[in-house]
């Protein structure tokens, strides 16, 4: 059975960790190797993982996840400073390019992706995009890993990466935003924040299982606009004040600082 090493316990490592475990992955196959000992001992803990603080360690596993800021990747491979022929690499860092993975760890098995935190409860969804010198198997391995944690998407393009990331790698932060937002709306038109609490999120819940099941969302949305009713109003209200603008620039500010974070 594969061992698999995260490089990195912070927040996308738990969910991916958690992930795993939930789908089957016996936590003695898992390895964390982080600097802060409260981040250990927490998933520690909570997985019945082991953790360590020791890099260089990682490189006896057969799965090595950079599951650590992109800034950090070079200072990981020159404290790793060993021979990964074999190894399948899993990087989950924004923007870093499989030609800088290369040059930090040699002509070895590399899977780029961009999965997000729902990962958390198997609800995941994840870009991948694999070099030349991983096996067919090793694709395998990497799309079974990936698979424990939610939906994946192959990319034909290693660049079309970064709209992943604008679209799926963030976009949780995105939903958020609209749910904080019409959290504090709906406490505006008077409703107690519990009750604004309770209707925004099974709102939230409601129509993304929706739009879920197949239907268009403009379908969908148009079985709600009654005409010239409640609805309508607010939608043409949103796209009058630049909706689908702000949203685009978002993500083109997200894929741009993804390229950025790649050559910082
Ligand atoms: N959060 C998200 O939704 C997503 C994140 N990603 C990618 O995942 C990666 C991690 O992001 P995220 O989990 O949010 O970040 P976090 O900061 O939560 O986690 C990174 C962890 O790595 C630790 N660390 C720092 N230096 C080292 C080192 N030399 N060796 C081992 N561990 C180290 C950090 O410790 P300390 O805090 O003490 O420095 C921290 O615990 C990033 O590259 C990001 O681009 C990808 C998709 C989604
Ligand atoms: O904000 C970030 O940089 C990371 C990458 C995608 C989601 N979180």
């Amino acid at each position: 059975m594969d061992k698999i090493t995260f490089i990195g316990g912070g927040n996308m490592a738990s969910a991916i960790i958690g992930g795993l475990i939930s789908c089957g992955w016996t936590p003695s196959r898992i390895t964390v190797v982080d600097p802060n000992a409260d981040q250990r001992d927490r998933l520690a803990s909570e997985h019945g993982i082991h953790a360590t603080d020791d890099v260089a360690s990682a490189a006896a596993a057969d799965i090595i996840v950079l599951a650590v800021k992109p800034q950090v990747i070079a200072a990981v491979a020159k404290q790793m400073d060993a021979d990964l022929s074999g190894k399948l690499i899993l990087s989950i860092a924004a923007g870093v390019t499989i030609a800088s993975l290369e040059s930090f760890f040699g002509p070895v098995a590399i899977a780029r992706t961009m999965p997000n935190t729902p990962a958390l409860l198997g609800l995941g969804a994840t870009g991948l995009y694999v070099n030349e010198h991983a096996s067919e198997a090793q694709r395998v391995v990497a799309k079974g890993i990936i698979a424990a944690f939610g939906i994946s998407v192959a990319v034909e393009r290693e660049d079309l990466l970064d709209a992943v990331t604008a679209v799926s790698g963030s976009g949780p932060a995105y939903y958020f935003l609209m749910i904080e937002e019409m959290i504090r709306a709906g406490t505006t038109l008077g409703l107690s924040p519990e009750d604004a609490s309770a209707l925004t999120l099974q709102t939230a819940l409601g129509a993304s299982t929706m739009a879920s099941k197949g239907d268009a969302p403009e379908v969908l949305r148009a079985r709600v606009t009654s005409p010239n009713g409640t609805t309508h109003a607010a939608v043409i209200s949103m796209q009058e004040n630049g909706f689908g603008e702000v949203i685009a620039k978002a993500m083109t500010a997200c894929r741009e600082r993804a390229v950025e974070l790649g050559k910082a």
